[in-house]
């Protein structure tokens, strides 16, 4: 269930009509569940119930949200960030630092160093080479940085190639089979601690099998780094498990099968697990809402502009994504139509030949499974404003990031040799 249902003929989000967020803010505006995050977080959380304190740091890149952000912190919820930016934005919405992982390639030594004033629970490590540069911060300020290492395990994940992160030709992680080397160089840096190890191997997952492989090749190298003397304290299996995008998409595993297949695979790791799920949490808890502003004739079915763009929702363009659409008041009657937003693309399209609910010019629509890597993955191309956002909780809603126009935010005034034409 994610709170977006038919209410009297119109789609509510929980107790508030979408028609009322849409005549207040104006549109496009994304719009998220707060009941729907809360469940999804206590669904997960049961899922994994029956192991030993396990971490769940919600990966912060799926929904950056500050309103987001601070439901899951009431939720318990820890993070997984990549970034300063995430780093301070978790800690703005009261995460706790003992529950932050700090992944990603290329961390700088700036970022490195407010992470370790600011304190978190471990460097999710990608290469020996960073391993080096965090070891050289971490001495300048005599502090000891907890540090785990990524593992690549070369398992192709079965998802989109730009979203697979777990082969051998993907930029993520240390090989297999260089791992004990790896690790027994960290040993040998000063003011780092090893304590973890952790795996990722791609998003949007719709199978356990090849979560499976890789936690097992990762039990497979705790096994030996312990035989040779490491104490590791938390094995992180990263996030990744998909989401139901609607009719005919794969249909992902639930939480409780990803669960129980945890808790068979690491029976015998004696260590505690952590969690990075982001479109888990958020992907089904947010919807984008847009309004028609033309049906235009085609050759085959009409085209619906809509005034969202590729610039607020960029998954179909990169990733041929699939969004359901469904009209916000919905009449009954069904046709064919080609969704695409105003700007100057043909890969600003959401949906060809879809078969949908009949709309007209100034009709309400939603694309579904919109709270993961929407919002947060927008621009102002097109000098379009960045899309604004609503978190509705019960019967009350909030404005929780504003439209933002890039263009009066950032620029600047003229310098003086360009305003003097000669
Ligand atoms: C290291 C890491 N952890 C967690 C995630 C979250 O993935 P998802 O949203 O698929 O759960 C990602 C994104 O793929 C990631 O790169
Ligand atoms: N941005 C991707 C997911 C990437 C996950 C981050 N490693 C998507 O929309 O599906």
């Amino acid at each position: 269930m994610d709170h977006f249902d038919l209410k009297n003929g119109s789609i509510h989000c929980e107790e508030v009509p979408l028609e009322l967020i849409a005549d207040e803010v104006g549109t496009p505006v994304y719009v998220y569940s707060a009941a729907t995050l809360r469940r999804h977080a206590r669904v997960l959380k049961a899922a994994l119930a029956d192991l030993d304190n396990p971490l769940i740091a919600y990966a912060v890149k799926a929904n950056p949200n500050p309103a987001v952000l601070s439901v899951l912190a009431r939720e318990g919820l820890g993070a997984d960030i990549v970034s300063i930016g995430e780093y301070r934005a978790a800690r703005a919405a009261g995460i706790d630092p003992e529950c932050i992982l700090f992944s990603g390639v290329g961390k700088t030594a700036a970022e490195m160093a407010e992470a370790i004033s600011g304190g978190l629970k471990q460097f999710n490590l990608e290469s020996v080479e960073e391993a080096h540069t965090l070891s050289i911060v971490a001495r300048s300020m005599d502090a000891i940085a907890p540090v785990a290492l990524r593992i690549n395990p070369d398992v192709e994940a079965g998802t989109h190639a730009k979203i697979t992160t777990g082969t051998s030709d993907n930029k993520f992680g240390i090989p297999a089979a260089d791992a004990l080397a790896a690790f027994r160089e960290l040993r040998g840096l000063p003011n780092l601690n090893v304590t973890g190890i952790t795996v990722h191997i791609g998003s949007q997952l719709t199978s356990l099998a090849p979560l499976q492989a890789a936690f097992e090749r990762l039990g497979a190298i705790i096994a030996e780094l312990r035989a040779d003397g490491f104490e590791l304290e938390i094995a992180d299996l990263g996030g990744g498990l998909g989401v139901p995008y609607g009719a005919g998409q794969p249909e992902p595993p639930t939480p409780e099968a990803y669960g129980d297949m945890v808790k068979r695979v690491t029976r015998d790791w004696n260590i505690r697990l952590a969690f990075e799920p982001g479109r888990l949490i958020s992907g089904n808890a947010g919807v984008l809402l847009t309004r028609v502003v033309r049906v235009k004739p085609g050759e085959t079915h009409p085209w619906l502009i809509v005034d969202a763009a590729m610039n607020d929702l960029m998954r179909p363009a990169l990733y041929d994504a699939y969004h359901h659409v469904e009209a916000v008041h919905p009449s009954g009657r069904r046709a064919t139509a080609h969704v695409v937003g105003p700007v100057c693309e043909s890969g600003d399209t959401f949906a060809m030949a879809r078969e949908m609910d009949e709309v007209a010019e100034g009709d309400l629509i939603i694309f579904r499974t919109a709270g993961a890597y929407g919002a947060a993955m927008s621009s102002g191309y097109n000098s379009r404003p960045l899309t604004p956002e609503v978190l509705v909780d019960g019967d009350r809603w909030a404005l929780v990031r504003r439209r933002l126009d890039l263009a009066d935010a950032a620029s600047l005034p003229l310098p003086e040799w360009l305003r003097s034409r000669d």
